[in-house]
């Protein structure tokens, strides 16, 4: 097992920890922030130690329906350590700058009482006003410097913990992503990370520096007088009792914050993606009303969080006040009494000035930290979602043969809350050839496809590919042998080029004319001013139903799988390029596996074996003209479901 030099430990279930905490700046040699589980393999995937559902690329996957239990997380100030880690010599040089500029601040009084005493014996100030000038200077330049390098150390550990996160949510299950709110997990990664910032760098280093002024004072208080000291202690103690109170609410109001964002970036996610839908329906004043309803809780939140800030900060002004006069009070008496000389009151009361600002700068690094953790609580969470088994891009098997695929028995459940999906479902499709699945809407036929990509994984039976469970394929490897054409046929934001070669980046410019050629596409490209180049836009509104499914197909095409799955891709083509389509499929087909769910009867009529699904179970198995006369399900179906031929 890799184990890095940063956090490591042991789960509840005995199941080693570590992560790795190497510097991972844009740049440097090591890149990535590891993680090993012991008996899997190290993922450049996260900080967070927790990664339940972790498979092995080789072994069988966990159910997905089945997500083990999350770990407790580890506490936030450990997670943030281990983000601060690999930057911690900047942090330190950071610290360092800001405590000299301090130092240099403290001597500018010093110099200006020199130079006026030179004034006013006349004397030449000339060293002493060079000495004044080098120190304003050099005193700016020094706390520039400082703060420059503690913000960069902030935008690092923000940096890092955006990979990180973006690596994680990438590997998600499909199960996990339908159980989230893309939205909120954008929020995750855009507004969560950002609070980072702060908690890890000037409220680290405040409560370092604060916390290491304030044990020098009460040292130096301690040894001026027990008895003063005593009574300075109580009251700071009363203050941090008060303010320890306030510090769960702190938190609290914090998470409540973010957690608005996030439900704000998931209303605006559900506007913004289907802002048609909601000005065809005239429904923008209820969605208007729920983004502003988010916004609005997390101001209310916000509120509450400085509120409690104000109050804590306010209560540690209000101690070194109470302590002032306390101790003025009884160090009057001390005096009084002869106990202590008028000259250890006063420098014991100039100790309790110099502790204010070191408590202040530790009161504001706390409410940052409960801050801060709020946001690492979040990121946690997304962290904990199960990822699939890491995988590392699969080289292309150029030639490699059409694959054989057997369903024995398969089970299946979205989630273990949800009904049966499939009840048993059992298929042998040989290799090459064309197959079309068929069924009433909802029989399970695109959770055939959605299965073989091991997007979800059976709860019983198995998946054969060319003989092999498909759980004990390398993941990357079953994925590259298969192209799959999706019902909605997503398009994504980008140029036409980068859409075809998503799946294929080395297809050569000869492949992408062929493909371009058998899909249709060709006449698009030519009419487009930018011809590949040309931005498609979000979801590719820029182009018709049609051709978004024409790309979808020549996406999966380019890959030149061994095992095509087309689900309805030809249910919005027009005739002409339908059958120019069909052509391609049928070219297709004798190369490589085709299964396609069809919705179309010249689909149908044209597939070497038609498999009818019903509720979840294969009820036969056939060519067209069998079925039509020995299965009246079929029968039924092709007499008043299938689209028409279009021949
Ligand atoms: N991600 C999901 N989570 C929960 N249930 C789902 C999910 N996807 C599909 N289902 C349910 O599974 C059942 C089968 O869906 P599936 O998409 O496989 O049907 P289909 O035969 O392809 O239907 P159609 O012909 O209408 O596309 C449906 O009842 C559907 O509601």
């Amino acid at each position: 097992m890799e184990s890095g030099p940063g956090i490591s430990g042991r789960r509840a279930n005995g199941e080693e920890l570590s992560v790795d905490t190497r510097n991972d700046e844009p740049g440097s040699a090591a890149a990535a922030v590891p993680v090993s589980v012991s008996g899997s393999v190290s993922v450049p995937v996260s900080v967070p130690v927790s990664v339940p559902g972790q498979g092995s690329t080789h072994g069988p996957a966990p159910d997905p329906g089945h997500d083990p239990k999350p770990d407790p997380d580890p506490p936030a100030w450990r997670v943030l350590l281990a983000y601060v880690r690999p930057y911690r010599l900047w942090l330190l040089l950071g610290g360092a700058l800001s405590l000299v500029t301090g130092a240099t601040g403290l001597i500018l009084p010093l110099a200006a009482r020199r130079l006026i005493d030179n004034l006013g014996s006349h004397r030449s100030i000339a060293v002493e006003a060079m000495l004044m000038s080098l120190l304003v200077v050099g005193n700016a330049a020094l706390g520039a410097l400082g703060s420059y390098v503690l913000r960069r150390t902030g935008e690092s550990v923000v940096l890092s913990a955006r990979r990180n996160l973006v690596s994680h949510l990438l590997r998600l299950r499909i199960s996990a992503v339908d159980r989230s709110e893309p939205g909120d997990l954008m929020s995750r990664v855009t507004a969560d990370t950002t609070l980072l910032h702060e908690v890890t760098t000037s409220s680290l280093v405040g409560a370092v520096t604060g916390g290491l002024t304030m044990l020098a004072t009460l040292t130096m208080m301690a040894v001026l007088d027990l008895v003063l000291f005593g009574v300075a202690l109580a009251v700071l103690v009363l203050a941090a009792t008060v303010i320890g109170l306030l510090v769960p609410r702190i938190h609290r109001a914090g998470k409540q914050a973010q957690e608005s964002v996030g439900r704000m970036g998931a209303a605006l996610e559900r506007m913004l993606g289907a802002l048609r839908t909601v000005k065809a329906s005239g429904a923008e004043l209820r969605e208007e009303a729920a983004v502003h309803e988010a916004a609005e809780e997390s101001w209310r939140a916000s509120l509450r969080s400085a509120k409690w800030s104000a109050v804590a900060g306010n209560t540690a002004g209000l101690a070194s006040q109470i302590a002032f006069l306390t101790v003025l009070a009884v160090g009057g008496g001390r005096v009084a009494s002869g106990a202590i000389h008028i000259g250890t009151l006063i420098a014991f009361l100039m100790y309790v000035f110099y502790l204010m600002p070191p408590v202040q700068q530790l009161v504001s690094a706390v409410s940052e930290y409960q801050v801060g953790a709020a946001a690492v609580a979040r990121i946690q969470e997304a962290h904990r979602l199960p990822t699939e088994p890491p995988v590392l891009p699969a080289p292309a098997e150029p030639g490699a043969p059409p694959a054989g695929l057997a369903f024995e028995d398969v089970r299946f459940r979205y989630a273990p809350d949800l009904p049966e999906i499939h009840h048993g479902v059992t298929v042998t499709i040989p290799p090459g050839g064309m197959t079309a699945f068929v069924g009433p809407s909802g029989a399970g036929k695109t959770t055939v496809f959605s299965l073989i990509e091991r997007f979800y994984e059976p709860t019983a039976g198995r998946i054969l590919l060319d003989g092999t469970d498909i759980r004990h394929w390398d993941l990357a490897r079953l994925r590259a042998a298969i192209g799959y054409v999706e019902q909605d046929a997503p398009v994504l934001s980008g140029s036409l080029r980068a859409n075809l070669l998503l799946g294929a980046p080395d297809a050569t410019d000869a492949e992408l004319r062929d493909v371009l050629v058998a899909t249709r596409l060709d006449g698009l490209v030519a009419r487009l001013p930018q011809g590949l180049e040309t931005l498609v836009g979000h979801r590719g509104t820029k182009l018709s139903g049609g051709e978004r499914q024409r790309v979808a197909i020549a996406r999966a095409l380019l890959r030149r799988p061994r095992l095509l799955l087309l689900d309805e891709a030809t249910s919005q083509l027009d005739a002409v390029n339908e059958a120019a389509l069909r052509d391609t499929v049928a070219d297709a087909a004798r190369t490589t596996t085709v299964l396609v769910v069809a919705h179309r009867l010249s689909t149908v009529t044209m597939a070497d074996r038609i498999v009818v699904m019903d509720a979840g179970v294969v009820r036969a198995v056939g060519t067209h003209a069998e079925l039509v006369s020995a299965d009246p399900l079929y029968a039924e179906l092709a007499a008043t479901q299938f689209l028409a031929a279009v021949d």
